[in-house]
């Protein structure tokens, strides 16, 4: 089966891109991968496949990527070297130098799949798939930072304009500094077309206006939540419009995601999420998302 294409972030989850965590990242070096201090390889290793669980319980075909000790440890997050639209895949170009490898791994998972390639950024531009949203499916919202550059943005432009796709780039705050994991979807998670977590304060704030203008509903991630938790408390991975993943431990966001009608599954995911600074959407690359 060839089946692809996703020009939306919450619509059910149909087919998606993971990579099972291995040896790689047991035996990876916290301070060269700006991991934390909860980090424990072998039990993220545990945590992962509670997670892989939840992902096959929704129904989502998983097409597998192994750890097989090729050393690339951020690797597991699937969701960032490439991006999928509905003409085909596009490669990116990884703004954190330790995750240039992972480009060509999703190269040949889409070829293997026989999906095709719509384009590649190139040197110099950098683009994140963490730092990219669509808001809806003819407008792609990318946050300009530490791993995604402008010219990495006007490539994505040059790209997708032809098939009448808006680029949207918006600056992103640096936070906790160009060492550290901030992308777009560190401070939104859709959750359904009109409705999504956002911790406002590190919102571009022309961005957030965007998203009132368009009706988007926001809920405000509690703050103490997302500074216990590294920020990882509001990514939150929808399989299906309003049913959500989450990692464990953060009772209020959950409450709140509740309130405004969303089904709501947990992993515990402290060595595995919190440490490694990347939550469910960043360990998943959906390869087909459709309303159907
Ligand atoms: N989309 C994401 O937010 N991905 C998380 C990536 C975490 C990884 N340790 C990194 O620094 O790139």
């Amino acid at each position: 089966m060839t089946a692809y294409g996703s020009q939306e972030m919450s619509a059910n989850l149909k087919r998606v891109l993971m990579r099972r965590p291995g040896a790689s990242l047991a035996s990876a070096d916290p301070a060269k991968w700006h991991y934390g201090p909860t980090f424990d390889g072998e039990k993220a290793v545990r945590q992962y496949v509670e997670f892989a669980r939840l992902v096959e319980k929704s129904g989502a075909e998983i097409l597998w990527l192994e750890d097989k000790g090729d050393g690339l440890a951020d690797a597991m997050f699937t969701h960032d070297p490439s991006l999928m639209s509905d003409h085909g895949a596009i490669l990116l170009r990884m703004g954190k130098p330790l995750r240039a490898g992972e480009t060509a791994l999703h190269e040949a998972a889409y070829k293997k799949a026989g999906i095709p390639i719509l384009g590649r950024i190139v040197a110099p531009g950098t683009v994140e798939g963490g730092d990219c949203i669509w808001l809806d499916a003819e407008t792609l919202v990318v946050g300009r930072g530490v791993r995604t550059n402008e010219e990495g943005i006007s490539q994505l432009t040059e790209m997708l304009d032809p098939h009448g796709i808006t680029v949207l780039g918006y600056d992103l705050p640096l936070w906790q500094g160009e060492e550290a994991c901030l992308h777009l979807m560190s401070v939104m998670s859709p959750l359904s077309r009109d409705l999504a977590l956002v911790f406002a304060p590190l919102l571009p704030a022309s961005f957030y206006q965007l998203l009132k203008e368009w009706g988007i509903t926001l809920i405000e991630a509690p703050a103490d939540e997302f500074h216990a938790s590294n920020g990882l408390s509001l990514n939150v991975l929808p399989v299906r419009p309003n049913e959500v993943i989450m990692v464990a431990g953060f009772p209020k966001t959950r409450a709140a995601m509740e309130a405004a009608g969303c089904t709501v599954e947990t992993f515990e995911a402290d060595a595995l999420c919190i440490a490694c600074e990347g939550g469910p959407t960043c360990l998943t690359r959906p390869v087909l998302r459709r309303a159907e």
